[in-house]
């Protein structure tokens, strides 16, 4: 069975695409072909029911193929490996258009456009930057430096300048290289005794671009090599576009001389992402995800939770919001805050804020002008009640306690009181504007 299936697998890869196929078929098993009907074994129900709906005629065509006689397919559901299948759906890399340069420059990845990068406060003079040497025209300044943190966006940045210079001006020769690519290519230059060859290259380009050039500090031969190409570059007043994990003055083992030119331009700063940019992006993820994952449905508040626990950068909350997405399509189930919970548990413990229970209630009341000891006490009023479950939600929402764990520190409710309290509040968000600011406000004041 397992031949058979390995040989179906590959050629239903070729019929339906490698990411409809990671989604969609490598969950399957074939459990056997009985009299022309072949079992199609389904983790879940959903899964079942879509590829029956989707999938079959190309099942059953390669089946009999390479299988054959099978005149018939049987789907049933059989208890999953819903880690391993979940992390299988990984989209995989899109076969990535090369920039002009094939032999030298980097791949560029189809998916960072202008488009698709959110703007907000931390990265809009960056993006300004990025977008006005991209449309070309006179180099005002150079170079283009751009830095930040891990994962902020220097290279989605980077290839969407490469991409609009290339779309506005397909005759400009753009060339895009890591900096620990220009040093291979140089070393092997020196060895292959083509450095001749290495220095014309570059020194043909109309637009170098070079990605976390703080690789090339302490390497002494390719820096004075870099040094050279960057001068000659912009004496010809060609486009450089740079980038780094920190400023230029703070590159250390990088010479002086160096530095103080990457510094001749505009030097910007991508600054950590505030919740506003972090939301921004996760609605714009997911109507990307929405699209490879149609039919799935997301709770209120879910995107808005992970946009206040995970603060990293931006790639552990796209690989978040992407493992979400494939888990809950194969258990079929919608997405809740509960199940975000459960299947990011590892990245909210690593984004863990540590706010305590206690400060929440302490804030909220202080809020709403009400006494501490009525947030664990037992009045109804709404004035009170209210608060106490706004509270509760950003229990829920901002630390990892369990609803038995927050039912015990306001008093000593039980867990399905909490589970209303969050469940109320989560629906008069989306129907109450001012209860939203007002939490958003909260969630603020004890991030601060
Ligand atoms: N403002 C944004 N809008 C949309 N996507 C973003 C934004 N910022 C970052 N990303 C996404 O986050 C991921 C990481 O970004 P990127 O690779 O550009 O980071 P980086 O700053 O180059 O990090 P590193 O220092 O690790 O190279 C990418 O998938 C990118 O598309």
């Amino acid at each position: 069975m397992d031949k058979i299936w390995g040989q179906a697998r590959e050629e239903l890869q070729k019929i339906v695409g490698a990411d409809s196929f990671a989604t969609w078929i490598e969950p399957l098993r074939l459990a056997g072909v009985t009299d022309g009907t072949a079992v199609i074994a389904c983790p879940t129900r959903f899964l079942s029911d879509w590829v029956s709906r989707h999938y079959s005629d190309d099942i059953l065509k390669v089946l009999d193929r390479v299988g054959g006689p099978v005149h018939r397919l049987n789907f049933e559901t059989r208890s999953p490996v819903i880690r391993q299948a979940a992390n299988s759906v990984e989209p995989r890399p899109q076969p990535a258009p090369r920039a002009v340069d094939e032999e030298l420059t980097a791949p560029l990845d189809q998916r960072f456009t202008f488009d698709n990068f959110v703007v907000g406060k931390p990265n809009e003079l960056a993006h300004a930057a990025a977008r006005r040497v991209a449309e070309g025209g006179p180099v005002t300044f150079n170079p283009l430096f751009l830095y930040g943190g891990v994962g902020l966006g220097k290279t989605h940045l980077m290839h969407a300048i490469a991409r609009e210079i290339q779309a506005r001006q397909p005759e400009a020769r753009v060339l895009y290289l890591s900096a620990e690519q220009f040093m291979y290519r140089f070393v092997q230059a020196l060895r292959d005794r083509t450095v001749m060859d290495f220095k014309e290259l570059f020194r043909t380009v109309s637009v170098l671009m070079v990605d976390d050039v703080q690789f090339i500090a302490g390497k002494d031969s390719t820096q004075e090599e870099f040094f050279h190409t960057f001068n000659t570059l912009v004496d010809q007043g060609k486009q450089i576009v740079i980038s780094a994990d920190r400023a230029p003055g703070e590159i250390k083992d990088m010479e002086e001389r160096i530095k103080s030119r990457l510094q001749c331009g505009l030097v910007v700063d991508l600054h950590p992402t505030d919740y506003e940019l972090r939301l921004g992006i996760l609605q714009s993820k997911t109507d990307v995800f929405r699209l490879q994952y149609p039919g799935l449905q997301l709770a209120p508040g879910v995107l808005e939770f992970l946009a206040h626990r995970i603060t990293s950068n931006v790639r552990v909350l796209e690989g978040a919001l992407q493992r979400l997405f494939a888990f809950a399509s194969l258990m079929g189930r919608e997405i809740t805050l509960d199940m975000t919970q459960e299947c990011l548990a590892d990245i909210l413990r690593a984004n863990d804020r540590k706010v305590s229970i206690e400060e929440i209630q302490r804030k909220v009341a202080e809020h709403y002008n009400i006494r501490l000891s009525d947030m664990i006490g037992p009045k109804r009023v709404r004035t009170v009640a209210r608060p106490r479950q706004i509270a509760m939600y950003l229990s829920k929402q901002m630390t990892s306690r369990s609803l038995p764990e927050i039912g015990r520190r306001f008093g000593g409710r039980d867990h399905t009181t909490i589970m209303h309290g969050v469940r109320k509040i989560e629906e008069l968000r989306s129907a109450d504007r001012s209860l939203a600011e007002d939490i958003d406000l909260l969630r603020r004041l004890l991030e601060a």
